[in-house]
């Protein structure tokens, strides 16, 4: 067996004033799409944060990648105001060390295929929301990081512009080799069984691993696979799940 991406092994994490988080264990392979998915306060942006390495369990184990090969994608896109999209896709290759021109030269073939490659010498404020999510996707990808973590990244979009970025998150990610392990946290049952080929439900109340769901169907998803009854099927599953995961009436997150 391969090693993997990523792992939390009897994670736990304790916040002054609340019930412990966890024991979590969530083990990501190498090139595999995982969905997070729980309550609010369920602990999934924190599952995140330790995948990457940013926070350390108080009990417990997370064996990250190598910070250099991690990049992760919050809901706001976080792009410097002042910079335009190929100076902050170029941002995180000029810190590691690349040079100039080679920096701007992949920042401008990564904008390329997010499918902006003519808005290079835009600033944030000119690009739609989902424009700047793109450079967001550009930027975590231009360092071909091994393991790509999202933190409901599509949130803030409409429908139509949510389907068609997690569409080039799948082209994207086909595209690399090796493929990067990629972790989604998401709100939307449909989004995790579209993207992931499995969701990890988060229970609200203890911030377990309440249940893992493998999702039928080849990724990228054929076309028309929404309307496919294997679809369907695994949506109402996962819905089902996310309900018994929510904390009782009257526990807070
Ligand atoms: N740095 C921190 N200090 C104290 N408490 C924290 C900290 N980070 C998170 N928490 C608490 O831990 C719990 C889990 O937070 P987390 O953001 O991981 O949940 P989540 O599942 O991502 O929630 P949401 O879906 O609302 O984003 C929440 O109760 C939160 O208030």
């Amino acid at each position: 067996m391969a090693e993997p991406a990523a792992a939390l092994r009897g994670a736990v994490v304790r916040y002054p004033g609340r019930s412990p988080l966890g024991p979590i264990d969530l083990v990501v392979d190498p090139g595999e799409i995982v969905a997070l998915v729980g309550p609010s306060g369920a602990g999934k942006s924190t599952a995140l944060r330790l995948l990457a390495g940013l926070e350390r369990p108080t009990e417990g184990v997370a064996t990250s990648a190598d910070p250099r090969h991690v990049a992760f994608v919050f809901q706001a896109p976080t792009l410097m105001p002042w910079a335009d999209a190929l100076a902050n896709v170029a941002l995180p290759l000029e810190l590691s060390g690349a040079s100039r021109e080679e920096a701007r030269r992949r920042a401008s073939a990564a904008l390329a295929a997010v499918g902006l490659g003519d808005r290079a010498g835009a600033r944030p404020r000119q690009l739609s929301g989902g424009m700047a999510m793109r450079v967001s996707l550009a930027r975590a990808l231009v360092t071909e990081p091994d393991l790509l973590l999202l933190d409901e990244p599509f949130a803030a979009l409409d429908s139509v512009t949510r389907r068609r970025l997690i569409e080039d998150l799948h082209r994207l990610w086909a595209a690399r080799a090796p493929r990067p392990a990629i972790v989604f946290v998401t709100h939307g049952v449909e989004e995790a069984v579209y993207l992931a080929a499995r969701s990890v439900v988060l229970d609200g109340a203890t911030g377990r691993a309440a249940s893992e769901h493998d999702h039928p169907g080849p990724l990228p998803r054929p076309p028309g696979w929404r309307a496919d009854p294997a679809f369907r099927g695994a949506v109402e599953r996962l819905a089902d799940a996310l309900a018994e995961a929510m904390p009782p009436a009257g526990v807070a997150a």
